[in-house]
């Protein structure tokens, strides 16, 4: 994993931001795996921004979104797919049909689990994977103990998750307690991945993650497995990492 040591929140959205921006302008037809959450806010206003200042175009950009709650069916304020209108979608040029969220409200949600993974695949295959990370390591909405062989499928939300995103929510009790998400396997088999992580609280899961221990009970210590992973984090989530640093230079 390659790692991108920035100051701040700020740094690290303009960084993210200029990855994607390259990569949209080194690929004939990108396709960006986008990721939800509090992480990803700012590098979504630095595209708006660029867009609207510099005009890189996202004419020829399919997205795929990692995951969606179920039963918040698109119009809720609080689905996934309202959050990337938003903040993303309605302030740029992306055409309609070239963006995916797995639907949390089709009848038969196996089938639509199936369907994702089957639609990735079809458009070739994501370029460029966008992801944060939860405090208990989790990516999309993969919880420790998902199998690393996992496709999209659907979660039951650890408390822990569903404690963290009350914020979004006017109660505890209103948010959903299922979400279907891209699974590991499916995350892993991205071209490349880019993992935004910043503030004090992510400061162990960034200690577990370089660690280097691969174990199903931290998702995200798969990355260590990938072969072109980009950790862009800010200096309060490194915290930990840097004391173990000085720790072994001693
Ligand atoms: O960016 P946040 O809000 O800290 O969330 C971290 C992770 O948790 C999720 O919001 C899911 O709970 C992911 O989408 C995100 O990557």
């Amino acid at each position: 994993m390659k790692l991108i040591e920035v100051k701040d929140y700020d740094e690290m959205s303009q960084r993210a931001a200029d990855c994607i921006i390259e990569k949209i302008h080194s690929t004939k037809k990108p396709v960006l795996g986008l990721a939800t959450g509090g992480t990803p806010k700012g590098l979504y206003e630095a595209l708006i921004h660029d867009h609207e200042q510099n005009g890189t175009s996202y004419g020829n950009v399919t997205s795929f979104n990692l995951d969606e709650y179920i039963g918040l069916p698109k119009e809720d304020p609080n689905s996934y797919y309202h959050y990337m209108e938003s903040n993303l979608f309605n302030h740029i040029d992306i055409p309609e049909e070239a963006v995916h969220l797995p639907s949390g409200t089709k009848e038969d949600l196996e089938e639509e689990c199936k369907d994702y993974d089957a639609m990735i695949e079809k458009t070739g295959g994501i370029d460029l994977q966008l992801l944060g990370i939860g405090e208990n390591g989790h990516i999309g909405f993969n919880e420790p103990g998902t199998s690393f062989a996992s496709g999209t499928h659907i979660v039951d939300l650890a408390q822990s998750t569903r404690e963290a995103n009350a914020r979004y929510f006017d109660s505890l009790e209103e948010v959903p307690k299922r979400a279907i998400t891209m699974g590991i396997a499916t995350i892993m088999k991205s071209r490349e991945i880019v993992l935004l992580v910043s503030g004090k609280a992510k400061q162990e899961a960034m200690k577990r993650l370089f660690e280097g221990d691969i174990t199903e009970d931290f998702p995200a210590s798969i990355l260590n497995q990938h072969p072109h992973v980009t950790v862009i984090a800010d200096e309060e989530a490194l915290g930990l990492v840097h004391q173990l640093k000085a720790i072994g230079q001693k």
